[in-house]
């Protein structure tokens, strides 16, 4: 069974979000567009492998970041947690400024060098303010700017007998809001990883006009089977958006084992592109046409 233990109830975490409107008006959304520029364009997921030496992921995501663009990617995306292996064990000695830290800065090198989107994964965050640390995501433009931050707002706290125990919110604060941002490709929303299990953030993403929603996350070999697809599939056509997963790669001799198979779905609920546990980079062209396929 598991503990869903830190579930927020969504009415009482979003109760000042501004919902504007007549939420059903849209419901299905039929004037969401892409932008003029993009009736298709490729993105790229880097199923990262993730040691526990940061300079050495840092140079890895950058180089695989420089290898996506090369082969046409318009907007890339990090695993959670790559810079540091995933555990609460880990995360205040990988913690960093945003946006003093150096994940920051090869990141927003990258984008630049690269002139691509990139959605960076996630890193401990330590705000210097409280000591507090967040599991936060950063996206850059192609001229290298930070564009956007999120703080995972749903953490991982889990209980299953004799399979996995984990609980996240022993060292990580909740983020307490939700994040939009925009391209010239269209509006995207990013949440991260259990993020996913509340299906009220993508929702309200869809409300507000995303295109997509990207969760870099680190599902693991309990629930990654059960649930890590069913999830993204369900989201994308309850929301009629793309959804798009971004694992690390399993590494067996870590304490938490990632379920890898990052996964591109479309909004009608078919994935268009996927993979095992190994270090490789998925791609797929998103944008308007999907639906003629149909
Ligand atoms: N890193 C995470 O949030 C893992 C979430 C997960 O595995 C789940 O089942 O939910």
């Amino acid at each position: 069974m598991i503990s869903l233990s830190n579930r927020f109830i969504l009415s009482q975490s979003f109760k000042n979000f501004p919902i504007k409107g007549n939420f059903f008006k849209n419901f299905y959304y039929p004037n969401r567009k892409f932008s003029e520029l993009s009736m298709s364009f490729k993105i790229a997921c880097i199923q990262l492998a993730v040691s526990s030496d940061k300079s050495k992921n840092l140079i890895n995501a950058k180089n695989k970041i420089l290898e996506a663009s090369k082969n046409g990617a318009k907007l890339i995306c990090l695993p959670e947690c790559f810079n540091s292996p995933y555990g609460t064990q880990h995360f205040a000695q990988y913690a960093e400024n945003i946006p003093n830290g150096e994940s920051v800065k090869t990141l927003s090198e990258a984008a630049k060098e690269s002139k691509t989107y990139i959605i960076g994964g996630s890193i401990p965050e330590r705000e210097d303010s409280t000591g507090k640390l967040y599991n936060t995501c950063t996206v850059y433009d192609p001229e290298g700017s930070l564009i956007a931050k999120h703080r995972k707002v749903h953490l991982f706290d889990i209980d299953v007998p004799g399979k996995i125990v984990f609980k996240e919110s022993d060292s990580i604060s909740p983020g307490n809001s939700l994040t939009h941002f925009d391209t010239k490709f269209g509006k995207i929303g990013v949440a991260i990883c259990y993020d996913i299990r509340f299906p009220e953030m993508a929702m309200i993403a869809a409300q507000e006009g995303c295109i997509a929603m990207f969760y870099p996350g680190a599902f693991n070999m309990t629930t990654g089977p059960l649930h890590w697809e069913l999830l993204q599939r369900a989201r994308a056509l309850d929301n009629q958006f793309y959804v798009v997963t971004c694992s690390p790669a399993r590494d067996m001799s870590a304490t938490y084992n990632a379920w890898g198979h990052s996964t591109i779905v479309n909004p009608s609920g078919t994935v268009i592109a996927t993979t095992e546990h190994e270090e490789v980079i998925i791609y797929a062209d998103i944008g308007n046409k999907w639906n003629k396929k149909l």
